[in-house]
């Protein structure tokens, strides 16, 4: 295998959901680049099949809280684009960990491209950095300079915003050699596409109920979505344009945003759930909010009685509750006149691209059933 002279690009947390079409986005379509070294806890060995007669993907199993292991990866890199994160609002993991991994790992990163002399960094924020706050004020097709009530009480949401703000005031540091590193920060609202973990799970709770989703948010509250492949798109674009325009991107924040529809979570997930039969029960939530509150609350008192014993984390709790329920849209065309960005992905292409996804977990779950399994499966 040749591999010519280009960039080396470092993508840390490159087997995730973000991560991995971020990888094969960077093959098909970054010209520029000879060598993409994947970063990751965990391992995801068919991307290393991946490499062709012009790209090298190299696997990296490091941890990003170890300052070592990340100057190792960045060692003779160009540019890193910094997804690894732990994503959790359900309390999965302890607060302290998502701050190690979310906080201090961004800080080994920044302080690795110092000291590696790696002047480039992208990073992958999140909408959580804003909003929605747990005051339920609506974020109505809001933009980068929309003024809204910030206030963070959660680890997810709290870390995100600490290592966005640690990214963006590093923007112009010197690093060892004297020249200057410049960051920028992309904020994707829900993201969906194929792979989505929280898809999945929805996808199988459905099945569980007779293909029936239970409507639980009234439809007017509006979630903003964006396909995976138009954020590792809009990742691309950020990371050539930043070394190319460092005054202009560096220092900067921009939501992640495509022609997906504005709609509530729920109807949302329906507009691929529906092509393998489910169905939406009822046009205005079954259960009273404040039912569903009590729910919630529930919920967080179990996950506190259980602490010790197990890790009961179900999806619905207070902050998912709130998150579902208040309008976070975003409308904006800062990457656009900043770097050119234009979805590379229609709706339409999305939706399909989505929907080929879901309707292949039927597949395999009918697989299952075919060795045993119980359960009813149709798709059309
Ligand atoms: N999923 C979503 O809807 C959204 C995600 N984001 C952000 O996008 C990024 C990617 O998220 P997803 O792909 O959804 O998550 P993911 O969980 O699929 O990917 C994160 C990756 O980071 C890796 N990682 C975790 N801890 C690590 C550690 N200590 N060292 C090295 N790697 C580690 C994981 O193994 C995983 O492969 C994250 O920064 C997240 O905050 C932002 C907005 C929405
Ligand atoms: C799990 C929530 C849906 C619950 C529906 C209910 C109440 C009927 O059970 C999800 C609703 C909104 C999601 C979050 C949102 O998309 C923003 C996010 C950004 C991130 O950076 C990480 C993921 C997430 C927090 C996402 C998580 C699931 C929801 C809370």
């Amino acid at each position: 295998m040749t591999v010519g002279s280009g960039q080396v690009y470092v993508v840390t947390g490159g087997c995730g959901f973000l991560g991995s079409h971020l990888v094969r986005m960077l093959l098909e379509h970054e010209k520029n680049i000879s060598e993409i070294r994947v970063f990751d806890l965990h391992l995801d060995e068919s991307l290393r099949t991946l490499s062709n007669d012009r790209v090298k993907v190299r696997l990296i199993s490091g941890d990003i809280s170890r300052l070592e292991d990340v100057r190792e990866a960045l060692r003779g890199s160009h540019l890193v684009i910094h997804t690894a994160s732990l994503v959790d609002v359900w309390g999965r993991v302890p607060a302290s960990k998502i701050t190690e991994v979310n906080v201090t790992g961004t800080m080994n990163v920044l302080q690795a491209c110092k000291e590696e002399e790696v002047q480039y960094l992208v990073y992958t924020s999140s909408m959580e950095v804003v909003g929605p706050n747990i005051h339920g004020d609506h974020f109505y097709r809001g933009n980068e300079d929309t003024e809204y009530r910030i206030y963070h009480k959660e680890p997810y949401p709290l870390s995100k915003a600490k290592a966005e703000k640690l990214v963006l005031e590093a923007n112009g540091a010197k690093i060892k050699g004297g020249k200057l590193l410049y960051t920028c920060s992309l904020r994707p609202t829900g993201i969906y596409g194929e792979g989505h973990e929280l898809m999945k799970q929805f996808h199988r709770q459905g099945l569980r109920t007779g293909r029936c989703v239970f409507r639980a948010i009234p439809p007017a509250i509006e979630h903003g979505r964006v396909y995976v492949g138009n954020v590792a798109w809009m990742h691309l674009l950020a990371a050539r344009q930043l070394q190319i325009h460092p005054s202009t991107l560096g220092g900067q924040v921009y939501f992640c945003y495509d022609s997906s529809p504005y709609k509530s979570y729920e109807d949302f997930n329906m507009e691929f759930l529906s092509a393998c039969g489910f169905k939406i029960i009822g046009s205005r939530p079954l259960v009273p909010y404040f039912l569903l509150y009590l729910l919630a609350l529930l919920n967080a008192l179990m996950q506190w009685l259980l602490h010790g014993f197990f890790t009961y984390a179900p999806i619905l709790n207070p902050y998912t509750l709130a998150v579902a329920s208040t309008t976070f849209t975003v409308q904006t065309d800062k990457a656009e006149k900043h770097f050119g960005y234009q979805p590379l992905y229609a709706w339409e292409e999305a939706k399909k691209r989505t929907i080929t996804w879901v309707k292949s977990l039927e597949v395999s779950r009918k697989d299952l059933k075919d060795v045993g399994e119980k359960g009813n499966y149709c798709c059309n």
